[in-house]
C-alpha cells in the first residue's frame, strides 16, 4: 500500500513510453504527481500535457521550439517554468525536487540525465536502456546496492525483477531473455536486402517508437537488453541468453541452481512494467487485459540464428570486449537506423555500419562521462559518412 503520492520527473513525455506513463498518472491522481515534463520538438503535445498536468517545470530540448511552445500553451499553466535546450533536461535531472525520474528518452540522449540523476543520489526508473549500454561501467559507481535506485522499465528486465522477488541470496543459474524475433523471423535470408522501412516498422506484438522498432527487427534490441541485464543483474555473460518467443507473452525467465525456472507473463502492454517501476516493490491496480488461458493456444520457443540477426552477435562481441566498445556499438547503430529510415542505406547496411565502427573507432582513455560523450560523437561522425 502506498502511503503518499510519488512525484515523477518524466523525460521524453511525448514518446511511446512517455505518453503511457502519463496514462498511468492520469488514472491515479492521488498516487502520482508530475514534477516535470520534457520533449525534444513536439511542442503541440507537450503544451497539451503541461496544460493537463501543470508541472512546476517543463523543457523543450529544441531551442528553436520554445516560442512556439509558449504560444501553444497560451498561459494555460502560468505556474509552469518553461526551459529550453538539451542541457536543461540534464540540469533538471540533477537539480529538481522529485521522487523518481522516469527516463523515457530514446538513444544516447538519455545517458547524461541518467548519469546526473544517479550521481546526485536520485531514484531512476529506466526505460532508456541505452544509458546502461553506453555507461554501465561508469554507472556502477553511482548505483547503491543492486537496483534499489535504478529500476528497470524494459519489459524483460522488469520480468526478471519480478521473478527475483523473494529470491535474495539464491544463486541464479541463467537469465532467459525472450525476443519476439521481429517481423522478419521467417523471411528467406535472400530477401533481407529488399526490406523497406515500412515493413521493418511493423512489429508483430508491440507498438513502440521508431528506433526501438527497427532494433527489434534486427535484434540489436536484444543485444542492448543483454548488456542492460549484465549491468543490472551482475551475472557473467554466459549466464544471460536470448531465446526467441514469437508470442511475447513470457517477458523473461530466471532459472535457479535447483533447476526451477520462474517466468513472468502477460499480454504485451508496457503499462504493466512502467507502473511497477514507479511503485516497486508495491503493486497497485491496473486495468489491462488479464491472461485468458482458455484461449491461449501455444507458447513456442526457438534458438537465435546469428546469420539472420548479425546485430545481436555484434552486441555480444562489444560487451565481451568492454571499454568503449558498447558506446561505439550504440552510436553506430543509432546512425545506421536513422540512415535506414531515411532510405540512405539498405536494411542489411545496419550491421555493416556497426561492424565497421567497432573495428575503426577505438578511443583510448579512462571511462568518464566526458570520454563517453566524445566516443559517441566520434562514432556518429564516422558512421554518418560511411558509404555502404
Ligand atoms: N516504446 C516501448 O514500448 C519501449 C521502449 N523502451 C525504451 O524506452 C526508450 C523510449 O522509447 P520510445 O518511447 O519508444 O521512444 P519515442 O521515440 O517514442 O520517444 C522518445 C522521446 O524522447 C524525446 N527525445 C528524442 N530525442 C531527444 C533528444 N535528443 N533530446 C531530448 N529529448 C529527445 C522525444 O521527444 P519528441 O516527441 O519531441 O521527439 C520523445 O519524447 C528507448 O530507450 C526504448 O529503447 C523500452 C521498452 C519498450
Ligand atoms: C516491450 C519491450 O520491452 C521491447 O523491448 C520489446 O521487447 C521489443 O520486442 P522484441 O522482443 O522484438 O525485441
Ligand atoms: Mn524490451
Amino acid at each position: 500500500m502506498l502511503m503518499s503520492s510519488i512525484n515523477v520527473l518524466l523525460l521524453g513525455s511525448t514518446g511511446s513510453i512517455g505518453t503511457q506513463t502519463l496514462d498511468i498518472i492520469r488514472a491515479n491522481p492521488d498516487k502520482f504527481r508530475v514534477s516535470g515534463l520534457t520533449a525534444n520538438s513536439n511542442c503541440t503535445l507537450l503544451a497539451e500535457q503541461i496544460a493537463e498536468f501543470r508541472p512546476p517545470v517543463a523543457v523543450i530540448a529544441s531551442e528553436d521550439k520554445r516560442a512556439e511552445l509558449i504560444e501553444k500553451l497560451a498561459g494555460r499553466s502560468p505556474q509552469t517554468q518553461i526551459l529550453s535546450g538539451y542541457d536543461s533536461v540534464v540540469d533538471i535531472s540533477r537539480e529538481l525536487s522529485y521522487d523518481v525520474l522516469l527516463n523515457a528518452l530514446v538513444g544516447f540522449s538519455g545517458f547524461r540525465p541518467t548519469t546526473e540523476a544517479l550521481k546526485a543520489g536520485r531514484k531512476v526508473a529506466l526505460a532508456n536502456k541505452e544509458s546502461l549500454v553506453v555507461g554501465g561501467e561508469l554507472l556502477q559507481k553511482y548505483t547503491k546496492d543492486g537496483i534499489s535506485n535504478l529500476i528497470p522499465v524494459d519489459s524483460e528486465h522488469s520480468a526478471i525483477l519480478q521473478c527475483l522477488i523473494g529470491e535474495e541470496g539464491n544463486a541464479i543459474e541463467k537469465l532467459l531473455i525472450t525476443a519476439s524475433g521481429g517481423p522478419f523471423r521467417t523471411l528467406p535470408l535472400d530477401q533481407m536486402a529488399g526490406i523497406t522501412p515500412e515493413r521493418a516498422l511493423k512489429h508483430p506484438n508491440w507498438s513502440m517508437g521508431a528506433k526501438i522498432t527497427i532494433d527489434s527487427a534486427t535484434m540489436m534490441n536484444k543485444g542492448l537488453e543483454i548488456i542492460e541485464a549484465y549491468w543490472l543483474y551482475h551475472l557473467p555473460l554466459h549466464k544471460i541468453q536470448a531465446v526467441i518467443h514469437p508470442q511475447s507473452i513470457i517477458h523473461s525467465m530466471v532459472t535457479f541452481e535447483d533447476g526451477s525456472t520462474k517466468a513472468q507473463m502477460g499480454y504485451p502492454d508496457m503499462k504493466v512494467p512502467i507502473q511497477y517501476a514507479l511503485t516497486w516493490p508495491a503493486r497497485i491496480p491496473l486495468e489491462t487485459p488479464r491472461m485468458d488461458f482458455s484461449t491461449l493456444r501455444e507458447l513456442t520457443f526457438e534458438e537465435v540464428d546469428f546469420a539472420r540477426y548479425p546485430c545481436l552477435k555484434l552486441a555480444l562481441e562489444a560487451i565481451d570486449s568492454g571499454g568503449f566498445a558498447p558506446a561505439v556499438l550504440n552510436a553506430a547503430n543509432e546512425i545506421a537506423v536513422h540512415r535506414f529510415l531515411n532510405r540512405e542505406i539498405p536494411y542489411i547496411g545496419i550491421p555493416k555500419i556497426v561492424s565497421e565502427a567497432l573495428l575503426s573507432v577505438q578511443p583510448d582513455s579512462d571511462i568518464t562521462m566526458e570520454a563517453l560523450v566524445a566516443a559517441d560523437e566520434e562514432t556518429r561522425a564516422f558512421a554518418a559518412q560511411l558509404s555502404i
